[in-house]
């Protein structure tokens, strides 16, 4: 599969200056040559961008809704050779990387029918004095060119909830890819003119963060920038881009709520899953778990257990579980967070040791909250238990974070449901399953510093769009 990948602007391949050559992080391999846009590749993006929105804003709903439901097609039909591409970049378990490429295609279908539902809002204008004989209305209309900056961790789904939400919307794209993962992002250009984009509404342009993102988050035909990733680049862009629309889709540092009376049988597999599929690398992975006291121990032990079981090996083995962490950097990271919480009080539980690039799946108990494993992302397969004893506690301690994405809790009570649901500071509370349950039409998005502004297709849509109020006064007869 080695190939030389230039740079995709206005419908064209364009050679780049440089290319870097792209590494498998299970086997380091290499699996490809990228071509790695410079600022002004970037410009020349946005500035064909620019052009083609000029006649793109026009392109009726039906026609939108069609390109991003043929592109969901072609992608169903060449799902396999998609997978084995994330399989391959992200190092993503085979399993894991198929059903990313199903809920991709959702994601384009579900965009399609976005294009064709771009509602406005009736105002009752005689509800005010002075509002009598008029009616007033409101319209989104697109905002025009899109800069989109991903991460590694979904690199179908999550630029799907940029480019589906933008095309649906009538604007044109210039998406940047993590270094990491950009085959994956450089398939949609031939994906997309095959389904019948005009030329230059989707640009690709993959290269480092660091370097193209003054021209992307601050060139004058901007008008929306979209971001996924970490706390600490979000900033960067949120600065660099001032008063231009945004949208931040930031870390976290998920907590699970295991209340009294919870069904351990229905609680195991779940919250195993969601702490260490993907190795961890999910933002809404389980970081911290909170099981009643008279839950505790039972479920500490079946948790390691089944943890024990978790079967380490290549992403493309049908039976892997856990699969090299993106990078020796993360790894690295991982490792010291872990010597550093050891000496600050953490017991391993079961875990902890590392073979190659793979960590192997880590449970902590006794964790001391001043500990980075506790205040900080891990973003890695570490997972943090604690008992408590009333449920205001376990919200308490759930909240004790500076990020705000997803938490969940498992409990029999409604009652108890509701009040935690009420009382817990995320942007999602998912009673009876993990934070890491997402479906790709929810709204989704982070309170405190995981984020601002929602994606979920329709909710994606309208922050890329302008809002316009219309009033409208009858003459008198
Ligand atoms: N909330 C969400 O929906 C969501 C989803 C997935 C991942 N994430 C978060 O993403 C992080 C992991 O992904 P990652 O390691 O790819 O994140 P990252 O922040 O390192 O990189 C994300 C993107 O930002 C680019 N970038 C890096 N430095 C930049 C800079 N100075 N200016 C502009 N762009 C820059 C990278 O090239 C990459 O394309 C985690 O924190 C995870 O929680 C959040
Ligand atoms: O990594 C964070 C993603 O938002 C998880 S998911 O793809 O949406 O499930």
């Amino acid at each position: 599969m080695k190939k030389k990948w230039p740079l995709w602007i206005g419908g064209q391949w364009q050679e780049a200056k440089t290319y870097e050559p792209l590494y498998n992080p299970h086997t380091d391999e290499e699996l490809a040559e990228i071509g790695q846009a410079e600022p002004a590749d970037a410009e020349l993006a946005i500035t064909n961008a620019h052009e083609a929105f000029q006649t793109f804003k026009s392109h009726p709903a039906h026609a939108r809704a069609e390109i991003l439901a043929k592109a969901a097609d072609i992608i169903e039909q060449h799902g396999e050779e998609c997978a084995k591409i994330i399989a391959l970049e992200g190092a993503k378990s085979i399993r894991n990387a198929r059903e990313e490429i199903s809920r991709t295609v959702q994601t384009y279908q579900f965009a399609a029918e976005a294009a064709k539902s771009n509602y406005g809002e009736q105002i009752p204008m005689d509800a005010a004095k002075g509002g009598e004989n008029r009616f007033g209305f409101t319209i989104h209309t697109p905002i025009g060119v899109v800069t989109a900056i991903t991460p590694f961790n979904f690199p179908f789904n999550l630029v799907a909830h940029k480019v589906g939400p933008a095309i649906a919307a009538g604007n044109s794209i210039v998406l940047k890819p993590a270094e990491q993962t950009p085959l994956s992002s450089l398939l949609l250009a031939e994906i997309f003119q095959e389904a019948g984009l005009p030329d230059g509404v989707l640009n690709i342009i993959p290269g480092k963060g660091e370097v193209l993102s003054k021209t992307l988050t601050g060139h004058p035909y901007v008008k929306n920038v979209t971001f996924t990733g970490s706390v600490e680049v979000g900033h960067i862009i949120q600065q660099q881009a001032g008063f231009r629309k945004l949208t931040l889709e930031l870390g976290s540092n998920s907590p699970l709520i295991i209340d009294e009376g919870a069904d351990l049988e229905k609680v195991i597999e779940p919250s195993v899953m969601g702490s260490f599929s993907y190795n961890g690398q999910v933002c809404i992975s389980i970081q911290r778990i909170y099981v009643h006291q008279s839950l505790y121990q039972e479920y500490l032990n079946r948790f390691i257990k089944r943890t024990k079981e978790l079967v380490i090996g290549s992403p493309l083995d049908e039976q892997t579980n856990i699969t090299a962490v993106i990078s020796k950097k993360s790894l690295d990271r991982l490792q010291s967070w872990l010597e550093e919480a050891v000496k600050e009080g953490a017991k391993i539980e079961c875990g902890g040791t590392v073979e190659g690039n793979i960590m192997a799946p880590t449970v902590l108990t006794n964790v001391n909250r001043d500990s980075k494993v506790f205040r900080s992302e891990i973003f890695g397969p570490i997972v943090c238990i604690f008992p408590f004893d009333t449920l205001d506690e376990a919200i308490n301690d759930a909240n004790d974070s500076r990020y705000g994405l997803n938490s969940g809790i498992f409990t029999p009570s409604i009652e108890r449901a509701f009040y935690a649901a009420q009382r817990l500071e995320t942007g999602g509370v998912i009673i009876n399953d993990i934070p890491t349950f997402r479906i790709d039409n929810m709204p989704y998005g982070g309170w405190k510093d995981s984020g601002v502004g929602r994606e979920g297709i329709k909710y994606a849509m309208h922050e890329m769009m302008e809002q316009k109020f219309i009033s409208f006064k009858l003459n008198e007869h």
